[in-house]
């Protein structure tokens, strides 16, 4: 392991959502394992809550080979303003505010003897790679979804096959290399009356820009989605590096991005439980259900004898929602066999021996760690992705039982409903024939992870990328990364793309990392001499 400051250093740059900065993170760790120096940021009101949830210190941590570190930032609004819930205003703040301050963070970390060789950014901030490109700098992209949902924006924003549409609401959509989707399992943020538009411009956002990534990452595995995997990456320079939250090298579960602080008491719970008898509930970190729905769940659960540790946060408290509650002595009526609480450590509930199944809403995250873990589902997707995911997980991985198709069609899933597919999930032969294919998957995905497996392959070859551009960067321009061009300055991100490839490569050499070392020495005395002047 090299001094921090004579490695590769990437910088991350997270949308500050749940659901997208865990897999970026992980992402992070992934690179930092690898040998590469890695600056994590998203803005100070999520910083706030890691700090304090996650135990993120102020030194970069040591991961495998490399280190990660935190650095986050103002986005301009107070504390407890409440507009940070409603994207089409907090986007365009995030964006205005994001396209000069990242800049003077590069150029800060620059001026610290530790140049920035690669931006890589998740969905909704799709300006990141524009800075990219006005500071002379490749940038990557973290796709947060499935293939198959990457693929299925991709086809809805280039208008290659009939979606949905006001004429025809109830069209079932054939994309290449995908099962028939009926209309209820396209992405939900693409149906004509979806009640999100906000999240359907945030998601599409990325699409104009998806031409200035030199790579985009997916969190998913080869084996997993092979063929949309197989045809998406001759259109687009996907690479699977899925899936993330295991690393072989570095089991490194002390860099944690969690914004509430996990309660491990339900690990100790789950230790009290025989094999295979609870079944775990949770809808992830944005969706939140009705009253009257979670008071169904609730009796389902109570009614079908099964023990359940069951995930209920709070709402944020500008999204307007209302605190859920559970039926009154409820819990009194479970006993020993219910554990509620706000946040769980989710991988290690999925890993858990006691754990028997997931009622989970589908989210891509969520969906991993399943399938990772061998863990079969009940699928209770809301909207978005999740509909698809669900597809997914029901019919094609075959590894889960649908409870319900989504938020559209607005049906209330009632207590024998639950109560019978908790039974169909827990006991008797689909639960069996639902484990083994889990268990199947399990295999395959760690097939992938592990030294040698397809994502490993991939996740290296996008280092000796890195590492190669590196070179050139700093071959070409050592004062890149240190002096933005007037464009940035300009903070407007407005310039025509030029292919990034023809600023950059000036050097033919290859040599990766002795070369790269020869150009940091030189860099660095660049450096002093400009200082001494
Ligand atoms: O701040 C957010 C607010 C909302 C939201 C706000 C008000 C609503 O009535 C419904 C949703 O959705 C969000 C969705 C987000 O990510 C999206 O969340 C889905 C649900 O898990 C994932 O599946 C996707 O991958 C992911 O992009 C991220 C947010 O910050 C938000
Ligand atoms: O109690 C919980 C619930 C969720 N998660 C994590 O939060 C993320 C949720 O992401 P997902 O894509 O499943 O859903 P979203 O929150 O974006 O809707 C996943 O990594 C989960 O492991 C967790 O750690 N504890």
């Amino acid at each position: 392991m090299g001094s921090e400051s004579s490695l590769v250093h990437v910088f991350l740059v997270s949308f500050p959502a749940q659901g997208h900065v865990n897999p970026l993170l992980r992402l992070g760790k992934r690179l930092a394992s690898k040998g590469l120096l890695v600056t994590f940021t998203t803005p100070e009101s999520i910083g706030k809550q890691m700090r304090k949830a996650s135990n993120i210190g102020d030194q970069p941590a040591p991961v495998g080979d490399g280190f990660i570190r935190f650095e986050f930032f103002e986005d301009g609004w107070d504390e407890d303003e409440p507009r940070r819930q409603d994207l089409d205003q907090y986007l365009p703040q995030l964006e205005k505010v994001g396209k000069v301050i990242i800049p003077e963070m590069i150029r800060r970390n620059a001026e610290q003897g530790r140049p920035i060789s690669c931006l890589i950014n998740n969905p909704f901030i799709p300006w990141v790679s524009d800075v990219a490109q006005s500071l002379g700098l490749p940038s990557a992209m973290l796709w947060v979804q499935s293939c198959a949902c990457f693929a299925a924006y991709y086809h809805y924003y280039h208008d290659l096959v009939p979606f949905p549409s006001e004429t025809a609401m109830e069209i079932d959509v054939q994309l290449p290399c995908m099962p028939l989707l009926k209309h209820d399992e396209v992405p939900s943020f693409l149906y004509p009356t979806t009640p999100y538009p906000f999240l359907r411009r945030a998601i599409l956002g990325q699409y104009k820009n998806l031409d200035r990534p030199f790579c985009i990452l997916l969190d998913t595995f080869q084996e997993l989605e092979h063929e949309i995997v197989e045809y998406m990456s001759k259109i687009c320079p996907i690479k699977t590096v899925g899936p993330l939250f295991k690393n072989p090298r570095a089991p490194n579960a002390a860099v944690k991005g969690d914004f509430v602080k996990a309660d491990y008491d339900c690990i100790r719970w789950l230790d009290s439980k025989p094999p295979a008898s609870v079944v775990y509930v949770s809808f992830g970190s944005v969706v939140y259900l009705k009253q009257d729905q979670w008071d169904e769940i609730a009796y389902g659960l109570l009614n079908s004898g099964v023990n359940f540790l069951w995930v209920m946060k709070p709402p944020h408290k500008d999204s307007g929602y209302t605190l859920l509650k559970l039926p009154e002595g409820l819990l009194e009526k479970a006993g020993e066999r219910a554990k509620v609480v706000e946040w769980s450590p989710q991988e290690q509930v999925l890993a858990h021996p006691a754990t028997a199944c997931f009622v989970t809403h589908c989210g891509w995250n969520s969906s991993m760690e399943a399938l990772t873990s061998g863990m079969p589902v009940v699928a209770f997707p809301q909207w978005g992705d999740q509909v698809t995911d669900a597809k997914y997980l029901v019919d094609v991985f075959k590894v889960g039982l649908r409870m319900c198709r989504g938020e559209a069609e607005d049906k209330l899933i009632t207590r024998d409903v639950v109560e019978r597919c908790l039974r169909e999930a827990t006991v008797g032969h689909k639960a069996v024939e639902m484990k083994e294919n889990a268990l199947r998957w399990k295999t395959a995905a760690e097939a992938a992870f592990v030294e040698g497996g397809s994502s490993d392959r991939n996740i290296h070859a996008f280092v000796d990328e890195v590492r190669r551009r590196s070179v050139e960067l700093t071959a070409s321009k050592p004062a890149a990364a240190a002096e933005p061009t007037a464009e940035a300055a300009d903070a407007n991100g407005k310039s025509d793309r030029q292919d990034g490839d023809s600023q950059l490569v000036v050097s033919p050499e290859k040599n990766g990392l002795a070369l790269h070392n020869r150009c940091r020495k030189k860099w660095r005395i660049w450096r002093l001499i400009r200082a001494a002047l």
